[in-house]
């Protein structure tokens, strides 16, 4: 978490005197300097060195100033970011009878004069009265170090008066915490103020010359706070807590007029306060490494909340009088130090798995009543969604293997995890397969790195590896896939995997299916032996053949099982029967095109004679031309040129040939473009042809009978092989299943949803009201329910 620099805020608050020394003690006009000014001791001689001046810079002076105002100053900030998940400390330093209790704990006999503990208490549950979104905890602690001993002041005493449990201050990652100390949960203001005021009444005070009833230790009041808040599915968790603490006197001994115990009381706190001044100074030194925090039971406790991740607030209570000058000087240099320490706060998120488990398993068990109850609107009473058992597997897995055999037609689904498990079982079933195939192919076969050349072409030499795809060559053995067990009148003709190649016939295993079984792709088979081997798989196939229960081959069966004809001549036999009538419009086709291209040859043809024709006639056209100038022209009474007959069937002739050009042209055009659409309608053919005979070679040559039963319509193999209403059940998404759910129930049909959805939220929203407004009258305190109640409220939320 991003963390902000801030500085620690310390605030002096001056105790109202009727003896205020207006001389020594100045405040400054911003409310926030206060001045002090001592005379020189005349008695200490003419030259005396001693500083009489000191300005000192706070965040803020109360002087004068309410119990609220001071809490409004000092704490109510801070107490709002610890609801949000930042630390906070409130110290209280000053010498005996200042004013710290008074303002930490404040005059418990008037709720108006009470102090920062009491309105903190109240800020923190009136937030928590408003929060609807996260459930807030509060737990409270109250520790008290007295001469250096860790006192629980609330802790259930024993009949001798002492706590049994003994307490240690302990470092852990998360920070530090007063193993022992007992921290008790409060539902409210109320609860949390019993526990300060039983706290109190357990303090160590005495009476001395400077305060009747001076407390004699240094007690740290704890609110921790907890708020659990969901993001998504997440539970998170915000820990924070208000440490809120009133340090014991800082006096001077001879001051007091202290002796025997109450004497020793003050060494004890003295030196504390000692150990806390050195480690102020300590954390305001930036080049400063070591902090000793150990050295005192309260800088030990004390340790994550100086200058650490929280935001820190020191309050110095000073007596206003003259007479206490130097304690006020000492306050108020205290005080200064402490603002010079940098802390970094941070909020304490953490992740709630607990909790989010929790949660998620609520939702699981809505979630749950919901699908039951979908299930019983569509009839569907005998669905489960429970994980499947050991037995259910098993039963699953049988199953399989009766539908594999064929001894069952269909797989029975009843829910999502067992087509799963449906889907599970197969694929074990089709990797023992590959492992079986691969097993067989090694124990067959030798395999040489690809990349070890002169092996390769050794190999090559001696003929028993293909040059160009490096895989084993097939005049050796052929290799049959067996992709699913036969039925047991198919094994006799489908067991065997490798059989000795017949003339004309190609292996029904390709290179990629073979490939698929390899080893790895840097590798090269080739078998161990050829001939050898050829007769050894004979002879294993024939072992197991004999095993299997013999039964009668059908003529499918033994069709599928023998090796197909050529391509060549399944062609020819396709052209006969199947394929005969495409075959006819092919050839049609085919002629028409022929008879086309012919034409258009001629045609072709006749056109460049004409070309020729043409010239030569317009070469003897000139020659007659040239001629006749020579000649002398002759004209008619008209002017008109006279030609002779020669002259004029040459153009006559010329005239003809042209108008033939012309149309043999049109012609050649004509015919070009009917044998382009000749020719598509020849390759549309052709193409057809041989797809049609593609699936026809593979229906009847290359699939099992018995798949291609199965596969014809009332065959047993169906999409996901899950009974077609099933399949409805399972594809159907949830807008569809509402849908059709809606037809189903809603009697007026889809128009009334809204008015049916209207209706359920109103009910949903009345039964949350009411459980409400029960949860209220359960509790003690009306207008306020438990974290737990909101939780059981706000299920019904989650329903809507
Ligand atoms: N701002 C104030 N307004 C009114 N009365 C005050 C104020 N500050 C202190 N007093 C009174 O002064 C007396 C001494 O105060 P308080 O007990 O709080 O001092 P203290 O600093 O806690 O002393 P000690 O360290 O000995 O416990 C109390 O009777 C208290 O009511």
């Amino acid at each position: 978490m991003h963390a902000v620099e801030k500085k620690v805020r310390a605030f002096v608050r001056v105790k109202p005197t009727a003896q205020f020394a207006q001389d020594v003690i100045k405040f400054g006009p911003d409310n926030k300097s206060i001045d002090i000014y001592i005379k020189k001791d005349a008695k200490k001689g003419v030259v005396n060195n001693k500083q009489t001046d000191w300005s000192f810079k706070l965040d803020g002076v109360l002087h004068n100033t309410s119990q609220e105002l001071t809490y409004e100053t000092v704490a109510k900030k801070l107490v709002s970011e610890a609801l949000v998940g930042y630390n906070g400390t409130i110290m209280c330093y000053g010498q005996t009878g200042a004013g710290k209790t008074y303002t930490m704990t404040g005059a418990t006999a008037e709720y108006k004069h009470r102090g920062i503990i009491p309105r903190a208490v109240q800020q923190v549950f009136k937030a928590i009265t408003r929060s609807v979104d996260s459930f807030i905890t509060v737990r409270i602690s109250y520790l008290e170090i007295y001469n250096e001993t860790l006192c629980d002041l609330l802790s259930t005493m024993t009949s001798s008066g002492a706590s049994d449990v003994q307490m240690a201050i302990v470092d852990c990652p998360q920070g530090v915490y007063v193993k022992g100390l007992s921290i008790h949960s409060v539902s409210d203001e109320e609860d949390a103020l019993n526990l300060l005021f039983e706290g109190e009444t357990n303090r160590v005070i005495a009476e001395h010359t400077l305060n009747k009833n001076s407390s004699r230790s240094h007690c740290i009041f704890t609110i921790y706070i907890q708020s659990r808040f969901r993001v998504l599915s997440d539970v998170r968790c915000i820990n924070s807590k208000i440490n809120l603490i009133d340090l014991a006197g800082s006096e001077r001994l001879s001051k007091t007029g202290s002796e025997g115990r109450v004497l020793k009381e003050a060494a004890y706190i003295n030196k504390s306060l000692s150990f806390l001044e050195q480690i102020i100074i300590a954390l305001a030194d930036p080049k400063r490494e070591h902090i000793p925090f150990r050295q005192s039971k309260l800088t030990h406790v004390l340790k994550d909340s100086l200058g650490g991740k929280c935001n820190t607030v020191l309050v110095a209570n000073i007596c206003g009088e003259a007479l206490h000058v130097e304690e006020t000087l000492s306050s108020l240099r205290f005080a200064t130090r402490m603002k010079w320490i940098t802390t970094e706060p941070v909020i304490n998120v953490t992740y709630d798995s607990e909790g989010t488990v929790k949660a998620l398993e609520k939702e699981i068990s809505l979630l749950k009543q919901e699908l039951a109850m979908h299930d019983s609107l569509v009839n569907r009473s005998l669905v489960t969604y429970d994980p499947l058992t050991d037995v259910q597997v098993a039963e699953i897995k049988s199953q399989i293997h009766k539908y594999l055999q064929g001894d069952i037609d269909e797989i029975d689904i009843m829910n999502f995890r067992q087509v799963q498990e449906v889907f599970r079982q197969f694929k074990l079933i089709v990797r023992k397969q590959a492992d079986e195939v691969e097993t067989r192919l090694r124990s067959k076969y030798v395999l040489i790195d690809r990349n070890d050349f002169a092996t390769i072409s050794a190999a090559q030499k001696v003929g028993i590896v293909d040059v160009d795809h490096h895989l084993l060559k097939r005049q050796d053995v052929d290799i049959i896939p067996t992709p699913v067990p036969p039925k047991p009148d198919e094994k006799k003709s489908r067991t065997s995997s490798l059989r000795p190649k017949k003339e004309g016939t190609k292996s029904l295993f390709s290179g990629r299916d073979l490939a698929a079984h390899l080893p790895s792709k840097s590798q090269v088979i080739i078998p161990t032996k050829s001939l050898d081997v050829k007769e050894k798989a004979r002879n294993e196939d024939t072992a197991h053949i004999d095993a299997q229960p013999s039964k009668p081959v059908s003529k499918e069966n033994s069709q599928w099982s023998s090796s197909p004809p050529s391509r060549a001549v399944a062609f020819e036999q396709f052209k006969k029967e199947c394929g005969s009538e495409i075959n006819r419009i092919f050839k049609e086709n085919k002629s028409i095109l022929l008879a086309r291209r012919k034409r258009s040859s001629t045609v072709a043809r006749r056109i460049n004679i004409i070309k020729q024709e043409i010239e030569d006639i317009k070469k003897a056209l000139e020659a007659q031309r040239q001629e006749r100038s020579q000649q002398g022209e002759y004209v008619d009474e008209k002017g008109r040129l006279i030609i002779d007959e020669k002259e004029f069937l040459l153009i006559m002739k010329l005239k003809d040939l042209k108008e033939e050009y012309r149309c043999s042209y049109a012609e050649l055009q004509d015919l070009k473009a009917e044998i382009q659409y000749c020719q598509h309608l020849v390759d549309q053919c052709r193409n057809k042809l041989i797809s049609e005979f593609e699936i026809w070679y593979s229906e009847s040559f290359l699939i099992p009978t018995y798949v291609q039963n199965a596969l014809k319509s009332g065959g047993n193999i169906r999409p996901g092989m899950i009974p077609i209403n099933r399949v409805m059940c399972l594809e159907e998404d949830e807008q569809d299943r509402f849908e059709r759910m809606q037809e189903v129930m809603l009697p007026a049909g889809p128009d009334s949803v809204s008015f049916y959805k209207a209706k359920m939220k109103t009910d949903q929203k009345h039964t949350y009201s009411r459980t409400m407004s029960s949860l209220k009258l359960m509790h003690k305190k009306p207008g306020h329910i438990t974290a737990a109640g909101k939780d059981k409220a706000l299920s019904f939320l989650h329903v809507t």
